[in-house]
Parts: C-alpha cells; sequence; structure tokens
C-alpha cells in the first residue's frame, strides 16, 4: 500500500483529527492512537478503522517523555489540541523536531497556529462561518445552515492535514527533513471553497443566498420529492441535458421560458416539483436511468450500498462486525488502500505492544503501569 511503513502517532481528538489518521491507516500507515487515561472519557473515536490504540497521560512527566521517545522513532505526530497545549505538555515542534528532524507534525486546529482565535474553542459551524463559505449555504428567505460537520471538519479539516502529510513525506524524501503542518479548518474550508471566489464574476453568486445556479435557486439545479415521499436529484445544467430532463418530464421546451431566465426559475420549480410528485421515486428512475438528464435518486444511507452502480464497484465494505461503511477513496490502480476488516480499537488496547515496538523494556512498562501513566485495556477473548 502506497503508505506501508509510515508510522503515525495521532493524539486522539474528536472528529478531524481521528478521520485524518483513518485516511493514513487505510492507505497502509502504522496509526498508533494515543488515547487519554485514565480511560474513563467515552471513546468518541467512530473513525478508528486500521489504528492500535495506546493509553498514556500526557500530563504526567513520564508520560510526555514517552511520548517524545515515541516520536524519536515516529515519522508523524498529529495533535488536535489548541495552539499552546502541546507546548505547555513539553511536546511543541521545537523540542520533537530537534529530536527528530525528520518528524512531519502536523497540528489539526480550527483556526490555525497564529491569529486572534488560535486559542478559542469552536466546532465545524464557527470555523465554516469564518471562512466565508456559510454565508452562501441555505435557501432563499432561509438562515445559512452547515451541512452536518463535512465541510470544515472533514473537508476542510482531516482530508487537508492528511494531504499536508502525505505532500510533507514526499517532500522528506528529497530533503531528509520533516516540517510542521499547520492545518487550519477555517483555512481548509476557504480553500475547497476557491471555485466560489473564482467564479463571482461569471455571475454564479452574485444574487441573494439560494438564488443563484447551485445553491437551489435554478430549476435545473435542485431536489423534488417523489410520490412516495423520496427525492430525485436534477443536475441538469448543461442545454443538452436540460433537453433530456424536459423531455423525461413529458414537458416541450419550446413552450418554456429559456432555461437561463432567472425571473421564471421559481415558477419552473414549482412545476418541476408538481410533476415529480406524480410518480414515485422507481418509476422517475426507469424514465431517468441510462439517459443523460444528470437526474439520480436520493439515497439513504440504508439504501446506497445494494445500489447497482455502487455494488459493482463495491463502494462500500463491510467489517467483520458487519459495519457497512464508505471505501477509502481514490482507488490506486496498483497499491489500492486494504482497509483493516477488524473492529475500532478499544482505548490501551495495545499498549505494552506498542511500547515493546518502540523499544521499551518490560521493566520500563510495569514501572509506568505502576505508576498510571499508561493503562491497558486487554479484550477478554471469547471463549
Ligand atoms: C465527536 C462528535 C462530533 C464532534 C464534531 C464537532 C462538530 C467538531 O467540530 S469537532 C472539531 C473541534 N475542533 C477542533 O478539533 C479544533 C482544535 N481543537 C480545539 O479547538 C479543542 O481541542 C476543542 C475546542 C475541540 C476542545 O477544547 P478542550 O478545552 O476540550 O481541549 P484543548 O484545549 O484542545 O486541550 C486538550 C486538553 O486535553 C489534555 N490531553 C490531551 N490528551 C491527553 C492525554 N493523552 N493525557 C492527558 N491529557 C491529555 C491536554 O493536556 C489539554 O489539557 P488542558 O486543557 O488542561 O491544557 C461529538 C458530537 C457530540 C459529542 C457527544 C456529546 O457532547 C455528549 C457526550 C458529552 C460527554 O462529555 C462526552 C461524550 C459525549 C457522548 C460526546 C462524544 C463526542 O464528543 C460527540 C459525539
Amino acid at each position: 500500500m502506497a503508505l506501508r511503513g509510515v508510522r503515525v502517532l495521532e493524539l486522539a481528538g474528536l472528529a478531524p483529527s481521528p478521520l485524518c489518521g483513518m485516511i493514513l491507516a487505510d492507505f497502509g500507515a502504522q496509526v498508533v492512537r494515543v488515547d487519554r487515561c485514565p480511560r474513563s472519557a467515552m471513546n468518541a473515536d467512530v473513525q478508528g478503522r486500521g489504528k492500535r490504540s495506546l493509553a498514556l497521560d500526557l500530563k504526567q512527566g513520564p508520560g510526555a517523555a514517552a511520548l517524545r521517545r515515541l516520536c524519536r522513532r515516529a515519522d508523524v505526530l498529529v495533535e488536535p489540541f489548541r495552539h499552546g497545549v502541546m507546548e505547555k505538555l513539553g511536546l511543541g515542534p521545537k523540542v520533537l523536531l530537534k529530536e527528530n528532524p525528520k518528524l512531519i507534525y502536523a497540528r489539526l486546529t480550527g483556526f490555525g497556529q497564529s491569529g486572534k482565535y488560535a486559542k478559542s474553542a469552536g466546532h465545524d459551524i464557527n470555523y465554516l462561518a469564518l471562512s466565508g463559505v456559510l454565508s452562501k449555504l441555505g435557501r432563499k428567505d432561509e438562515n445559512p445552515y452547515a451541512p452536518v460537520n463535512l465541510l470544515a471538519d472533514f473537508a476542510g479539516g482531516g482530508v487537508m492535514c492528511a494531504m499536508g502529510i502525505i505532500m510533507a513525506l514526499y517532500e522528506r524524501t528529497k530533503s531528509g527533513k520533516g516540517q510542521v503542518v499547520d492545518a487550519s479548518m477555517v483555512e481548509g474550508a476557504a480553500y475547497l471553497s476557491s471555485f466560489l471566489w473564482k467564479s463571482q464574476n461569471l455571475g454564479l453568486w452574485n444574487r441573494l443566498r439560494g438564488e443563484n445556479l447551485l445553491d437551489s435557486g435554478a430549476p435545473f439545479y435542485e431536489t423534488y420529492k417523489t410520490l412516495d415521499g423520496k427525492f430525485m436529484a436534477v443536475g441538469a445544467i448543461e442545454p443538452q441535458f436540460y433537453e433530456q430532463l424536459v423531455k423525461g418530464l413529458g414537458l416541450d421546451s419550446d413552450k418554456l421560458p429559456n432555461q437561463l431566465s432567472f425571473s421564471d426559475w421559481p415558477e419552473m420549480k414549482k412545476m418541476f416539483a408538481a410533476i415529480f410528485s406524480k410518480k414515485t421515486q422507481a418509476e422517475w428512475c426507469r424514465i431517468f436511468d441510462g439517459i443523460d438528464a444528470c437526474v439520480t435518486p436520493v439515497l439513504s444511507l440504508d439504501e446506497v450500498a445494494l445500489h447497482e452502480h455502487n455494488k459493482e464497484r463495491s463502494s462500500f465494505i463491510k467489517n467483520d462486525q458487519e459495519e457497512i461503511s464508505p471505501r477509502p477513496s481514490p482507488l490506486l490502480s496498483r497499491t489500492p488502500a486494504t482497509p483493516s476488516p477488524r473492529r475500532d480499537p478499544f482505548i490501551g488496547e495495545h499498549t505494552e505492544e506498542i511500547l515493546l515496538e518502540f523499544g521499551f523494556t518490560k521493566e520500563e512498562i510495569a514501572k509506568l503501569h505502576s505508576e498510571k501513566v499508561i493503562e491497558f485495556n486487554k479484550p477478554k477473548a471469547n471463549l
């Protein structure tokens, strides 16, 4: 796999950094998640696939010293805390990069390592708001809304951070040096929205929120409810696809306003909605499947894995707990990701084996355990 042999230490975080760690693990990296101990805190990491867990108290001196020792033999460290927390623990980049100049020190935060908000708490919606992107999301006359925590936490955070790490690893093959990856979710979300900025003068976004081509203003870029309470997604932007849409709806484009007549869009949407409401989702699929009208069913998470297209590509996988989840993407032809089929790790499940791998002796491990710096959590064998 593409990242085989890369050793990653992921300090346990909320959502963005776990995705970053999971991406690296899916593509072959050995990812150790460093969990807090005592491990009474609920484990919120539902993206633990392919990782192992070490429970280590960084607030105790021997705990921080143990992490420094691990970092000396690691390629990547991912830390998900507010600016300054690692420095307070004596684990800042200056310390760790001095001891291991090849280390890629990734810092995944909301606001970045500098600036007025660097030490402020926040979540996806706050970062999306500060990036400017949230102002563009939402229907006409409604408040802006954040699409779950996908855009800042995951797209602008976890994925961008993973990209930064992989770029730094590639650069290190030439320079032999590590560096700090300052991944701010505000900037990540803003960066992935570059299109919004560059298309300002194309007349795509200069109307109010919810009145533009791609933000639910246009009748040919919208979702519509079907007779059975499901939905169809319509994305017929180009004239040739729009023509197929109109035909599929049983309309005659010669009798309709011009596709790009903004002022007619609201009435057109009402007309399309009335037509879509007359047939079930399955009936609309039979009409539109196989023709280029850019019309697709809105599938639920229960349906996606069974859809014929997704089944043909095995786009969704099942682990040994029968849990379904998306296959890693993109699909590399020669060195594809091989996501672990095993369940996510329990907090501290692999503490001893990881420390042994990183050169700790059994006596050192016993001492750390007796001082409650580390915790073991061996699952009971299924008898
Ligand atoms: C997981 C579900 C989805 C959440 C997604 C949400 C929408 C997000 O946007 S997540 C992105 C958050 N932002 C960032 O990650 C940016 C960078 N990080 C931060 O800004 C901050 O970390 C923070 C604001 C997120 C949190 O601040 P906090 O003050 O808590 O922490 P820091 O300042 O960073 O400092 C860390 C401190 O921890 C110490 N530490 C760290 N590791 C160790 C260690 N190994 N040993 C010892 N100590 C350690 C470190 O030293 C720092 O200490 P100090 O502060 O003293 O310096 C969640 C959605 C709903 C959640 C559930 C819900 O809330 C109900 C339950 C609530 C319960 O409390 C927990 C379980 C819940 C079920 C909860 C579970 C999940 O969180 C959710 C499902």
